[in-house]
């Protein structure tokens, strides 16, 4: 059975996506079976990924609604290992939509139950909010991967985060664990960042990851070109800098790691 992951911060623009787009798609060129579930209706993960939002006629959004089984709304990807949940701008709607639906925080999880077997991992990309969607995402997850971006205030919100990944434990999914905390747009010469970095250590202790995404302008080009970093310069800083980030995301999840 796969695991499943979410990529959750509400804080917005801190590299939810750009992490959970190039894990997605350097677990799949490690040989890892990877569903990427796009979860944002701003749909940057879809388009990170080069699937094209007109092309997919089903989506995350039927997928939550009920509407469509995780089988029809799955597409492949042209890289690596990976398949995908797209998103499309409809999900917006859903937030309000759930409130009328039964078993509102649940639909996720059920919704990809039936696709479970066939990964090694589902990623999901969760938008910059704790509403009802990031919700369902934490109800149907095993663990949440906390990108944290190097700059003021980037403490800021997370204890909201944490009551929430808490409160979600209590009532949700007694299950639920902290995958990691990754430090993004990091410089390492900058004060301010070796500040932020030893406050993120002291609130989770031994929950960052050791390796950290440099600022990196190829990370930020590679979406307009529909792919992840690692197709789009194999050799930047961004690129290894994610490889690193699957190759310690795998040595922390072995028992997941099926044989062969
Ligand atoms: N390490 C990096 N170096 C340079 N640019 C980056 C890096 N990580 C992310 N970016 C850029 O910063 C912006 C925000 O990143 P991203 O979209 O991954 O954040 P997010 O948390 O998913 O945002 P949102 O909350 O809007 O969903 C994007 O333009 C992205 O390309
Ligand atoms: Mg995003």
């Amino acid at each position: 059975m796969g695991k499943i992951v979410a990529v959750a911060n509400q804080k917005g623009g801190v590299g939810k996506t750009t992490t959970a787009v190039n894990l997605a798609a350097c677990l799949g060129a490690k040989k890892k079976k990877i569903l990427l579930v796009d979860m944002d209706p701003q749909g940057n993960a879809t388009s990170g990924f080069g699937v094209n939002k007109k092309q997919t006629a089903q989506t995350s959004y039927d997928l939550l609604i009920g509407q469509a089984s995780a089988e029809e709304v799955r597409v492949k990807t042209v890289f690596q290992g990976v398949d995908m949940i797209s998103s499309s701008i409809e999900l917006a709607g859903a937030e309000v939509e759930l409130i009328e639906l039964e078993e509102r925080i649940f639909r996720l999880k059920q919704g990809l139950a039936p696709l479970r077997d066939q990964y090694d991992y589902i990623i999901i990309d969760c938008p910059p909010s704790l509403g009802l969607i990031t919700l369902n995402a934490l109800a149907a997850v095993d663990s949440v991967f906390i990108p944290i971006q190097c700059e003021y205030f980037a403490l800021e919100g997370l204890s909201q985060l944490m009551a929430t990944v808490r409160q979600v434990k209590r009532t949700y999914n007694s299950d639920i664990q902290i995958e990691g905390v990754l430090l993004t747009m990091y410089d390492g010469r900058l004060n301010l960042t070796t500040q932020v970095v030893a406050e993120v250590k002291k609130y989770f202790p031994d929950k960052v990851y050791k390796t950290t995404i440099p600022r990196n302008v190829r990370l930020s080009e590679a979406p307009s070109y529909g792919q992840p970093v690692i197709y789009y310069d194999k050799s930047s800083k961004g690129s290894k800098a994610y490889m690193e980030v699957a190759k310690e995301f795998l040595k922390a999840n072995k028992k997941w790691n099926r044989e062969g």
